[in-house]
């Protein structure tokens, strides 16, 4: 195959999980139980971090699907609840708070409908600050611009020379693949989602296929994977985790300031934020997740409903 492939990456989440863990892997069953004392739950465990980072900055990221909104069918229809928005919402009034996704800026800053927040989007290939980096001299890849409310802010897209290859094959893709029921492209600007969610199960094999043909045209690229998600990547050294450094870095919290890092996320993407969290030596990487799995991740919440409650219980921590 021409493409970096990922292989691990390319399976399925609850495949992997079920591989490791076996087909009890659910949030009741002992496999779970056993998971939960390496990654022990950010909710019972609350009191204890918050006391080691009390006095020090805390700064906290968010991945969106399968965090801060539900797991569905149709990405489209992702929506976050109204609960889930003002929970945010309070953490950023309290913390410097960033939305890092695999979705395109603009569809995460549309659902998240918060001012308050700092949006990544692309898995970190765009991101949009007021202040530029100063460690990351790279200024071709950092421009300016201006935001919805008329402030002058700084976008850092290391991808960009790739913009025009990944709307290409965006096209293609969204050809090629609508001989297959269900199968979904999505654009997600500097890179692109192929959803076979909605593929009938007999039918996946053939969608994995086709997309690894039309991107032997594209050897360069990068073929990953997610949550029943092909993800085609530019050919860029730049992930979740350089994007976690990145936005520490522009706004201030390098590591040696006392800063406590919070990153929470569910998929294979959000390892590379775990990973960057523990080199930075201090903060907490939480995985969000009802089935035991391979993670990188310190702590553990179990679905987005959890999500939430850590979110109040930080803002309300912060207030008392
Ligand atoms: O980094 P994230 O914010 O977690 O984005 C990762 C991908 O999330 C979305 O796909 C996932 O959620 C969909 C809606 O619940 C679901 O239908 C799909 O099966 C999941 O893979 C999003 O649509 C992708 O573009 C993101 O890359």
């Amino acid at each position: 195959m021409g493409y970096q492939q990922l292989p691990s990456e390319t399976m399925n989440m609850e495949a992997i999980s079920k591989a490791t863990f076996g087909d009890n892997g659910d949030a009741n069953s002992g496999s779970y139980s056993s998971w939960l004392k390496e990654h022990p739950s950010a909710l019972g465990s609350f009191d204890r971090m918050m006391s080691t980072a009390k006095g020090s900055k805390i700064v906290v990221f968010l991945d969106y699907d399968g965090t801060l909104a539900q797991i569905v069918d149709n990405p489209d229809i992702a929506f976050m609840t109204d609960a889930m928005r003002a929970a945010v919402h309070e953490v950023a009034c309290c913390f410097p708070t960033a939305i890092i996704s695999g979705r395109c800026r603009d569809k995460v800053h549309e659902f998240v409908k918060l001012n308050d927040v700092y949006y990544a989007g692309s898995h970190g290939m765009d991101i949009m600050t007021p202040v530029r980096s100063l460690k990351f001299r790279d200024h071709k890849h950092q421009t300016t611009s201006i935001d919805e409310k008329g402030n002058k802010v700084f976008l850092f897209q290391p991808a960009q020379d790739f913009l025009p290859t990944v709307q290409e094959i965006f096209r293609v893709l969204g050809e090629k693949t609508k001989c297959i029921k269900g199968a979904m492209v999505e654009n997600n600007k500097f890179c692109i989602s192929v959803h076979s969610r909605r593929v009938p199960e007999e039918d996946v094999a053939a969608l994995e296929k086709l997309v690894t043909s039309v991107m032997e045209a594209f050897p360069e690229f990068r073929l990953t994977g997610g949550k029943e998600v092909m993800e085609i990547r530019p050919p860029i050294a730049w992930d979740k985790g350089l994007a976690v450094e990145y936005l520490l870095d522009t706004l201030g919290f390098d590591s040696s300031s006392d800063v406590h890092p919070i990153y929470i996320g569910d998929d294979v993407t959000d390892e590379d934020a775990f990973k960057a969290i523990k080199r930075f030596g201090q903060g907490y990487p939480i995985v969000v997740s009802s089935i035991p799995k391979e993670t990188k991740a310190s702590y553990s919440l179990r679905d987005p409903k959890e999500v939430m409650s850590f979110l109040l219980h930080l803002a309300q921590w912060k207030r008392s």
